[in-house]
Formats: structure tokens, sequence, C-alpha cells
């Protein structure tokens, strides 16, 4: 497909930009050195964005480009995409759900056992040769500990699948009951925290769901309780995170997201209960593959007037 022009706005798989160059003309905003500059350039010919789930898509930045067509995000949140202005515009959006689900639930399930059985420590403690001086300190067990999930999309589901392998007691909070699931509902996050041993995000962040894990929530989950965070840093209160962990208000965190990437808390660092990850929830050779593919097989299907695979506007 010759003469489309198609923004990509951060380096995030060179597979993917390998692949968009076979079939567009691709241009590489981090490679132009002064954006506005390019931005006066390229106004009229782009056609297409792709998006990657950390970069701003905003009024800004859509209303720079008049005949965008198509935001192709390389991720399956949209949290950062203005997507009200996109459908006032009719510009078409996509995502990649279902490719990663897998993995940001095994993520999930790592995070739990990590924090729980304090493996990243313990490898720590064998590294530093501290094992020669004595047996590491005894742990938490995971299975049968009551998973609180909020959100239970399909990434959330997962979760659950996953966790009832280990025969945890499964409940979660979403905006409504789900009548054909059989885990135990909480219409408040508060309440779905006093009843679990870990609470788990897994929901998309929007107005509603922003600082969905507060101070009574923390308080909530307790001194013993751990809290999982695998979908985005705004639906947890960090600084409110931060002195919960350190006042050992709440048990521990596993988290692979923060509020203002890629900065983190430094307080976090000295915490053994904490387990820190740089946002790599779909972050496996075989999962941003298939990501990449979802984001091609999109753009080619709207070029060609066929129906989109993944629409979300
Ligand atoms: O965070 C990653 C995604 O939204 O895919």
């Amino acid at each position: 497909m010759e003469f489309i022009f198609v923004l990509m706005l951060i380096p995030r798989s060179t597979y993917l930009e390998k692949e968009l160059e076979k079939r567009f003309d691709l241009l590489k905003l981090w490679t132009f050195p002064d954006k506005t500059q390019f931005i006066k350039d390229h106004a009229e010919s782009v056609r297409a964005i792709v998006g990657s789930g950390i970069s701003t898509i905003d009024a800004d930045l859509i209303s720079a480009f008049p005949n965008l067509e198509i935001v192709a995000s390389f991720s399956v949140g949209l949290d950062n995409v203005d997507l009200e202005l996109c459908k006032e515009k009719e510009i078409r959006v996509t995502n990649t759900p279902d490719v990663l689900t897998d993995d940001v639930a095994d993520l999930a399930i790592g995070l739990m056992l990590a924090v729980l059985r304090r493996l990243c420590e313990s490898d720590r403690y064998v590294r530093a040769g501290k094992w020669k001086k004595g047996d590491y300190k005894l742990t938490t067990k995971f299975t049968g500990k009551t998973v609180g999930i909020i959100g239970l999309g399909r990434i959330g589901q997962a979760i659950a699948k996953r966790a009832e392998a280990f025969s945890c007691p499964i409940a979660y909070h979403s905006r409504s009951e789900k009548p054909d699931m059989k885990y135990k509902y909480y219409p408040s996050v508060a309440e779905l925290a006093a009843n679990s041993d870990i609470l788990v995000v897994a929901c998309a962040l929007t107005q509603e769901t922003r600082n969905i894990v507060n101070r009574e929530v923390m308080d909530a989950l307790g001194p013993k309780g751990v809290l999982i965070n695998i979908a985005r840093g705004p639906h947890v209160d960090e600084p409110e995170l931060v002195s919960a962990l350190v006042e050992g208000r709440l048990g521990g965190a596993g988290l692979d997201v923060y509020q203002n990437e890629p900065e983190v808390p430094e307080e976090l660092f000295k915490l053994e209960n904490v387990v820190l990850l740089p946002h790599v929830g779909s972050g496996t050779n075989e999962t941003r593959k298939a990501m990449a593919d979802l984001v091609i097989a999109n753009l080619e299907a709207h070029f060609s007037n066929k129906p989109l695979l993944t629409p979300v506007v």
C-alpha cells in the first residue's frame, strides 16, 4: 500500500517497524529532532497513527493531523487516547485485546508468588552469598489464599482461572454483578479488599477507576494483605500506597505499573515485601509479535475498506 503515511510515536517493537515499513510509508516521530516542525511538514499526509499504550494521543495531537483516519494502538489499554474526540471526528481506533491476556494473567500470578514467597529477595540472598551463613527465613503460602479481582474482563477472568488452579477462592468487584460468574461479587472495592488476602487490579483505567485503590481500600486489605497491579498506575493512589507499605499498614505489593512511568517511588526500593517490574505484562517475544500482527492487520483492513479486526471506535 503505497503513499499511505503512518506515524509511529515511540519505538516499541522493531518487528512492528519493519512490517509497517514493508506496507506503508512509515514516519517514526522519535527520529525527528524538531517535533513541531515535523508536525507542520506532515500535517496533511498522516492518515494513521500507531500508538503504544504509553504515548499520549490527545486533542492536540489528533487535531494536528486533519486527514487522520485511524489510531491503531499496540496495547489493550486506551486510556491515553482521547476516544471521545476520535468518535466525534469519526477517526477509527483499534487495540490489541485477547492476544496479550495470557501473558498479563501469568504475570499477575507470578507477582503473587514472588511477593508471598519472596522470590526476588531470596534470589538476591543466594547471589549475595548469604545462604552460606544461614537459611532464608520462612515466607507465606499462596495456595488457598482468597484472591479479590477488580475488573472481571478478559484479563480478570484469566487471572481467576489461574488462581483457581492454586485452590484460591475468587471474589471480584466490577461495575455490575456478572450473573454468569460463579465467583463472589462485592459491590464496593473496600468490601472486596476486606474479604481478600490478595487484591488484583485488572480493570481498564477510566475516570471512574482512577484511584480506585485508595487509602480506605488499602486499610481494608490490611497489614497481611497484598496488592497486585498489572493494569495502570493511576488506578492506585501511589503516595498512599508508599505510606501504607512503609508504615506496615499493607502486607506487600507486586507492581508492574506506576503513576509516572518510568519513575518508581524510591521509598519502595528498600522494601522486601514489594516486587517491582518495569511494565512488562505483555512483554514476551510471542505476544509482542502477535500484538504487532494485529496492529498491521487492522491497518490493512482499514485501508482496504474491510471490517476492522478489533475496533473500539
Ligand atoms: O499496558 C499494556 C497494554 O495496555 O497493552
